[in-house]
């Protein structure tokens, strides 16, 4: 059965601020960049200028004044400025090509840099990796980055040519004559306010639509390679709602960033074509006051020929550039952060408001004994596992640690000492007080089904019990810890569980399932897959081994404790705590139980 990527409701993308102040910090560390920009876009403001200057004088001196000479002349001068205007944009392209390719090659360093580390990752996990992810992480990444500098140039390009062509425009009316800017700076200046009003929502309407197209995209593919298994669940009906339901969301963001794509227009006809209608309608007053027909004919041409495109660039470009640059370089900051890459999503930021979170797990002093006058079990046994960590539990028969797993899960309450999840005692109050169940979720060796459907076997421990119509988490939980085949063979989620028809390893695949699936921070397995083949039982700890959140395993394997942050080596007196290398060195009883599980896997 193909494995279909499966999102666990645990797992939670953290975003990382300061888009804006990054950006400004990247375009802050090149002055002489800007500074050589800014000087070869003054050449393009000029050309603007000159061209509705040279067109007013051309007019005014030369062909009303019946001097068509220098009427021709002031053209020529206007063809200059044009001529200078193009070299001035030749050398802008270069500036800009400057400015963003140092962005492309920093974008690239750190995915580059992301890609190696996941693929590095992957090829020195315990046992080898089935997952690959370096390759094709770092070509869609790179992707990203061509869609990312490619933005950046139009944005940067669309808003300096709108600011340089406005300087011009505005100091050419002001020269032809100021009373020319009482007619078209109102309308000019409102429309901007327009504009600057819609930018946020139109950008975050388009950003809607543009995750909307890749998440229908991606569900698309899921269902497109997982098609057998589908078939072979029976969860046609249910996918087929899925996708519709990306449809549906992705066709309600176009709808809404068409409404928002009306304020555009508001923008851009109030800005752009009502000071031409204005200043036609004003031509008389004008002429009256004092401004000549050249003035008027230079003043409609700055406002066709230079504003009016100009602010159409503006508006077109911000709007959909901006939204892009922001959704991929939103993502790529999230996904490879600079210098160390962080490790995978699946390990929980270690703070929490500003403040360190607490461990994810505390033992204080835990002792327990099962009688008061029985042996302790657990004596004044101290530990800390941090949020997103992986700790095997080892020892020989009897040591007690099945006895921890339920102390941990809060089913037995500590003779001394105290267990903490994140900071809070797991069993508080008196005898019978409620469990933390929404925090922890405990798969003993004996896994417990009930009569049921599979659907409701595996939804018991989420919140109400139910999972929304069509959830694609119930089957993504399925294939994650290998019990497709058996839902599969049960008739689908619908399907029926008689738990007396089913092996041991059949229901701990079902318990499995269950348990990756619920929003528990932290999973405790006990022997949860001692059951279960060494094939199914690799693949069903690799899952929990990725699962988000924070897991203690006990251990009868080497793969687990090899793939664990730390391992506790539980044995009385003899406790010990390290990683395996740490613990290979100094535990007589580690190196023993593993010696025995690299000879055969059971201790
Ligand atoms: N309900 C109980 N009542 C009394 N003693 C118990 C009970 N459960 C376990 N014990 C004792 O507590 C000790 C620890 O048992 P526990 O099952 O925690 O060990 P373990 O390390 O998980 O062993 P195994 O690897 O064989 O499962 C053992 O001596 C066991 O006999």
């Amino acid at each position: 059965m193909a494995e279909a990527p499966a999102v666990h409701p645990v797992a939670g993308r953290h975003r990382r601020p300061g888009l804006v102040g990054a950006g400004l910090r990247f375009l802050a560390r090149r002055p002489r960049v800007l500074g050589a920009l800014a000087g070869w876009s003054l050449l393009e403001g000029a050309h603007t200028f000159a061209l509705g200057f040279a067109l007013a004088r051309a007019l005014d001196d030369g062909f009303l004044a019946g001097r068509p000479a220098t009427g021709l002349w002031w053209l020529a001068v206007a063809a200059a400025a044009l001529a200078v205007g193009a070299l001035g944009m030749a050398r802008v392209y270069r500036q800009v090509a400057a400015l963003t390719e140092p962005l492309r090659d920093e974008l690239v360093r750190r995915v580059v840099g992301r890609g190696l580390y996941e693929a590095v990752t992957a090829a020195v996990a315990p046992g080898g990796s089935r997952h690959t992810p370096g390759s094709g992480v770092v070509s869609r990444l790179t992707h990203q980055v061509e869609i990312a500098r490619d933005s950046f140039a139009g944005i940067v390009m669309v808003s300096r040519s709108f600011l340089v062509t406005l300087a011009g425009a505005v100091t050419g009316l002001a020269a032809l004559a100021p009373r020319l800017l009482l007619v078209v700076l109102p309308p000019l200046l409102a429309g901007l306010a327009v504009f600057a009003a819609t930018l946020g929502p139109l950008a975050r309407r388009q950003r809607a639509v543009l995750v909307a197209d890749e998440e229908l995209a991606g569900e698309t593919g899921t269902m497109v390679s997982a098609l057998r298994d589908i078939a072979a669940c029976g969860a046609q009906e249910t996918v087929r709602r899925t996708v519709l339901r990306r449809v549906e969301t992705e066709r309600r963001a176009a709808v809404s960033l068409a409404r928002w794509g009306v304020a555009r227009a508001l923008a851009l006809g109030v800005g752009g074509r009502l000071p031409v209608v204005l200043l036609l309608v004003c031509a008389p007053w004008l002429l009256r006051h004092g401004v000549s027909a050249g003035a008027l004919a230079g003043a409609l041409t700055y406002l066709t020929q230079a504003l009016l495109p100009a602010l159409q660039s503006l508006v077109h470009g911000l709007g959909g550039a901006g939204a892009r640059l922001t959704v991929v370089i939103g993502r790529l900051r999230e996904g490879a952060p600079a210098g160390v890459p962080l490790p995978g999503p699946s390990r929980a930021p270690a703070v929490r408001g500003g403040r360190p979170a607490p461990p994810a797990l505390t033992l204080r002093r835990l002792t327990f004994a099962y009688g008061t006058a029985a042996r302790p079990v657990l004596c004044g046994l101290d530990l800390t596992v941090p949020a997103g960590g992986r700790l095997a539990v080892v020892g020989p028969s009897g040591a007690g640690k099945s006895t921890l797993a339920l102390l941990i899960a809060g089913l037995l309450r500590p003779t001394g000492g105290e267990v903490l999840l994140d900071g809070r005692p797991v069993v508080a109050g008196p005898p019978g007080a409620p469990l933390r169940a929404e925090e922890r979720v405990l798969i003993p060796q004996e896994a417990y089904v009930f009569t049921g459907t599979v659907r409701e076997n595996l939804c018991c421990l989420l919140p109400d019990r139910t999972a929304p119509p069509g959830d694609p988490s119930l089957l993504g939980a399925v294939v994650a810890v290998g019990a497709a085949e058996l839902v599969d063979r049960l008739g689908g989620l619908d399907g029926q569980v008689e738990p007396a028809s089913l092996s041991a390893g059949e229901r701990q695949q079902l318990a499995l399932a269950r348990a990756w699936l619920s929003p528990a921070p932290l999973a405790v397995l006990d022997e949860a897959t001692s059951r279960l083949d060494p094939a199914a039982e690799e693949h069903a700890e690799r899952a929990f081994a990725e699962r988000p959140g924070t897991l203690v395993v006990v251990a009868h394997r080497i793969s687990s404790a090899l793939r664990a942050d730390r391992v506790l080596v539980l044995d009385g007196e003899r406790t010990a705590c390290g990683t395996h290398a740490e613990l290979v060195q100094r535990s007589a009883l580690y190196r023993d139980l593993t010696a025995g599980w690299t000879a055969g896997p059971r201790v």
